[in-house]
């Protein structure tokens, strides 16, 4: 049977059905309708005013590859100029071929680009040395957490860098929903209780940060890769295996199994669970040894630093 006309230019046949609205579509459709669904996101949350300067955390994965590329479409019509930022972590057998990705990227849309690596910014700290020093502690299994929060730290550096005036991450709508069902799993009331708005306003002097996929799916930012044919590392972190993310993200997959809507349920629940500004806990403070952003007395990254110098 051939396939269905396009129900939006009804002169293409249809490439797809989109996922959650079982819409047929062609592919020039899907991506014009994509890319206004992330413009009717930043306009309608202000999540980036005319004039800013916008560092695009880039990984050379799929979304923040699909980000990046849709920024540029939109970055007349929003005013704002961007600037890729790419992190290296020191992970040996997976952060070259992603950085390969993103020069590429870089040299293809003309985008300045910089790098900035854990092993400066922390004092030569790389994660390869932290999981080699976590190894059998029990704490190995926290590697990517950790990851997580040194890599928040250098994409603020990065940022400063390069003079931008608001971040950008590649988060979609299935990476919220996971982040949601970890912070219930683990019972992280705090985390829970900020609720999963759009972004950040920038607490503690930090630069705003926002996330302009955060409504899209996995699927539908896949699909967009495809038809714009563009070119991203797919392959997955040496340590995301050991990650509690992937158990929540079985049961995200089960659960739209039964309920498509799943993912994007999540990450609305998580607003409407925000708690009240007075109600929240206190803000993040400063670590007592470093003065970087911390929850706790020690940073991530002065917790790992002070009992690695206890081993030695
Ligand atoms: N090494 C990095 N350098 C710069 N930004 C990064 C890096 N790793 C992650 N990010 C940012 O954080 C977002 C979410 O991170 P995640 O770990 O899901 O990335 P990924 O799976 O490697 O790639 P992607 O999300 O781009 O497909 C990315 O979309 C990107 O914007």
């Amino acid at each position: 049977m051939p396939a269905p006309q396009c129900v939006s230019c009804h002169a293409a046949r249809a490439a797809l059905r989109r996922p959650r609205s079982g819409q047929a579509l062609c592919g020039a459709c899907f991506c014009t309708a994509f890319e206004a669904e992330v413009l009717h996101t930043v306009l309608a949350g202000r999540l980036l005013p005319p004039g800013a300067v916008v560092a695009v955390g880039a990984s050379g994965g799929k979304d923040s590859t699909v980000l990046a590329h849709v920024l540029r479409e939109l970055a007349p019509r929003l005013g704002v100029s961007l600037r890729l930022v790419a992190v290296d972590e020191g992970i040996s057998g997976y952060r070259d071929a992603a950085l390969a990705a993103v020069r590429r990227q870089a040299a293809r849309w003309d985008l300045p680009l910089t790098v900035v690596a854990y092993a400066d910014l922390f004092g030569g700290w790389t994660m390869d040395a932290v999981a080699r020093s976590t190894a059998g502690s029990g704490r190995s299994r926290a590697c990517c957490t950790f990851c997580g929060v040194l890599r928040r730290r250098a994409l603020e550096e990065g940022a400063r860098l390069v003079g931008a005036t608001h971040i950008v991450t590649g988060h979609n709508a299935d990476d919220m929903a996971e982040t949601v069902l970890m912070n219930f799993l683990r019972g992280d009331a705090g985390r829970l209780a900020r609720g999963g708005g759009l972004g950040s306003r920038g607490e503690g002097g930090a630069l705003p940060r926002c996330r302009p996929l955060q409504l899209a799916s996995q699927k539908e930012v896949v699909l967009y890769a495809h038809f714009r044919r563009l070119d991203y590392f797919s392959e997955e972190c040496v340590y995301a295996p050991e990650a509690f993310r992937g158990h929540a993200r079985h049961l995200l997959k089960l659960l739209e199994a039964a309920r498509p809507s799943a993912a994007l349920d999540l990450v609305h629940s998580a607003e409407r669970l925000a708690l009240a500004p007075a109600a929240r806990p206190p803000p993040p403070g400063a670590c007592s040894r470093c003065g970087a952003l911390a929850s706790r007395a020690l940073c991530q990254l002065s917790l790992v630093t002070a009992s690695r110098r206890r081993h030695i």
